[in-house]
């Protein structure tokens, strides 16, 4: 599918893109934004040429497709970013967030910068929130403090920190920059901008 020929999102259901550095905390005021309105947010689905797993059903958990339909849909272009992890292909269409507006909810999509530019070639009419670490320092500590990464992942992560921060800085980049320095109120931030419009 093109991007122009698809069904467009309604107007009330205009997806929400949150981006950011690793450790700036976009998992931590997501997962309280999920509890909070549970019925009003939801994830895409995501596409993988993994094998489904016990328990795992098609269309739920995740689309399953072969390698030769994942590489086709990519060259249709229907993806807005895709990635390979030990040796299995993994990606979001935009069809896939599309969905989550059919189904009357607001999509929230967590992404790097790439798929931020990405989003932006589509006609999904998203918003963009660019989540920023009170300082650098305040970052690495996070980081480490999250005890899920070892030396070699923090150093990588906050390398790739430098030009997310930088592009998050730039005009047109986002719609809001929320500064997570307090917990409580960057969320509340992120509450007032989603229920704006
Ligand atoms: N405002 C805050 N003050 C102090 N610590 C915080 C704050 N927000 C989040 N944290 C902590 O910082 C760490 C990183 O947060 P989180 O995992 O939510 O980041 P993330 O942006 O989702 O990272 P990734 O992109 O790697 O998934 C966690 O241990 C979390 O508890």
């Amino acid at each position: 599918m093109s991007n122009t020929t698809t069904t467009s999102t309604s107007a009330t259901k205009r997806p929400v893109v949150v981006f950011g550095p690793s450790g700036t905390g976009k998992s931590t005021l997501l997962k309280r934004l999920f509890a909070d309105y549970p019925a009003t947010f939801g994830f895409s689905i995501s596409n993988t040429t993994r094998s489904p797993r016990a328990g795992e059903t098609p269309g739920k958990d995740y689309h399953f497709l072969t390698r030769p339909e994942f590489l086709a849909a990519i060259d249709r272009n229907e993806f807005i970013e895709h990635a390979e992890f030990s040796g299995n292909m993994y990606g979001t269409t935009v069809q896939a967030v599309k969905d989550v507006a059919d189904a009357g909810k607001v999509c929230i999509l967590d992404i790097d910068v790439q798929g931020v530019k990405s989003v932006k070639e589509t006609n999904l009419g998203a918003r963009f929130v660019f989540i920023a670490p009170p300082s650098r320092e305040e970052l690495e500590a996070r980081l480490r403090g999250r005890g899920t990464d070892d030396e070699k992942s923090i150093l990588k992560r906050l390398e790739a920190a430098r030009g997310e921060l930088e592009y998050g800085d730039s005009p047109g980049a986002c719609d809001i920059k929320i500064v997570n320095d307090d917990v409580g109120a960057a969320y509340k931030k992120l509450v007032d901008f989603i229920f704006s419009e």
